[in-house]
């Protein structure tokens, strides 16, 4: 028995099963694995995120019911190991999967997965329609449909096609710790131009750097967050949906540790993320509250921010290469809820920004609702507010996160 499969198969019952992120699970049951192991078991439990429904429909057709869960994810995996990853090891493949199941179960998998090997992969339709797009892409056709009413029919496939891809992992630079002579010492890395974001070879993930504070793993699109933003020495800034930290670190290095950020968030155990993050990267200028951004100029009345950034809470469409999972929860309903928190958040926020200030709105979304009409709507409210710049990054344009990002000054 291989029992890298039996860890990924647990690993997917926990995420699909009972509602648990794949980040947080493999964080917290890798520490158990070789690095090797880890590696194959997140292929393999991203690679069967990705693609659920195209893994279900090989095998949809040869029971007449469908399984309990646990035994269909089984099936779902073991599919994607035969017909995705297709390293010769056929007969351990089923031999570990009937092995893995109950003995009730036995017969079932051992003969779905000895047909399949006989039949072979069925090739996946063309994804013309907007059903079979669904089918090859596993994004629900409401999501589809959306895209297509937001950004048109060609990039609404492009779109749902890229995060099929594997997400890349981005770098960046954090000045506070490492200069970049020193950066520059290590002939295989490079800052790209906009100084931040560190061009790697090799896996970052497992570089000594990153737990000295040397380097933040961040999305390049999450970096140009707080590069629009733009805060300087001296400024106070307030962020109000601050954790894990990964912007405030940056915004601290962008101010050279000189001026004060107030980071805060709603959930305290998740503003403790961010005290972690300021001390291993050194940032000597972030103070942490928690607070509820939607009643923040109750809580902090009196109090005016040279910079606020607001990285509001938002159904992470743009990011679904990182978290496939998303789309397993996600309802029409869910987005409007969400939709009505960033609006709470952006009326109560704003007053803190000083008359002259800047006000950064962002999401890591794709859904105008959340974004530029979102924003919209607000200045339509708040003529104080001008907007300077706007912003929508698509994962299908590079090796990046599909982000919204609205910078607006308030007027002096
Ligand atoms: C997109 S994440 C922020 C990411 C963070 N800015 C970073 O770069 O690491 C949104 C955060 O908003 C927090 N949040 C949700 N509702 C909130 C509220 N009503 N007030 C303040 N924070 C909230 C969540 O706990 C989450 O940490």
């Amino acid at each position: 028995m291989n029992t890298t499969r039996k860890r990924a198969w647990q690993g997917l019952n926990a995420i699909l099963n009972e509602g648990q992120y794949a980040n947080l699970w493999l964080r917290q049951h890798g520490q158990t694995l070789s690095e090797e192991e880890k590696r194959w078991v997140t292929a393999v439990i991203y690679g069967v995120l990705r693609h659920r429904e195209p893994l279900r429909w090989q095998w949809r057709d040869l029971v007449r019911n469908v399984p309990e869960p646990s035994i269909a994810v089984l099936l779902d995996m073991s599919v994607y190991q035969l017909f995705y990853l297709n390293k010769g090891a056929e007969y351990a493949i089923v031999n570990d999967a009937v092995e893995l199941c109950p003995r009730s179960k036995k017969g079932l998998v051992n003969a779905v997965l000895r047909q399949l090997l006989r039949r072979g992969p069925k090739p996946l339709p063309e994804p013309e329609s907007i059903a079979d797009l669904a089918l090859v892409t596993s994004h629900p056709q409401w999501l589809l449909q959306l895209w297509k009413a937001h950004y048109g029919e060609e990039k609404m496939r492009r779109i749902a096609l890229a995060d099929l891809e594997e997400a890349a992992v981005s770098v960046r630079i954090n000045p506070l710790k490492l200069s970049r002579e020193a950066l520059a010492q290590r002939p295989d890395w490079a800052l790209e131009s906009n100084g931040w974001t560190i061009r790697t070879a090799g896996n970052p993930v497992s570089d000594p750097w990153l737990k000295e504070g040397k380097i933040v793993i961040q999305d390049r699109s999450s970096q140009q967050v707080a590069l629009m933003l733009d805060p300087k020495p001296n400024d106070t800034v307030f962020d109000a949906c601050s954790a894990p930290g990964t912007k405030t670190t940056q915004l601290a290095a962008m101010m050279n540790n000189e001026g004060s950020i107030l980071a805060c968030d709603l959930h305290a155990h998740r503003l403790a993320l961010v005290e972690e993050a300021a001390q291993r990267c050194g940032a000597t200028i972030i103070q942490t509250r928690t607070l509820d951004a939607a009643q923040a100029d109750q809580q902090l009345a009196g109090r005016q921010f040279d910079r606020v950034l607001l990285d509001v809470p938002c159904s992470g469409l743009g990011v679904l290469r990182h978290k496939p999972e998303i789309l397993l929860r996600l309802t029409p309903d869910s987005l409007d809820e969400i939709v009505a928190l960033q609006a709470a958040i952006l009326t109560h926020c704003a007053p803190l920004c000083k008359p002259g200030g800047t006000l950064v709105y962002s999401t890591c979304t794709l859904n105008r609702k959340e974004n530029d009409k979102q924003v919209a709507a607000f200045l339509l409210q708040h003529p104080e507010f001008e907007l300077m710049a706007e912003q929508t990054i698509f994962p299908d344009e590079g090796a990046q996160d599909g982000f919204y990002i609205a910078k607006m000054t308030r007027r002096g």
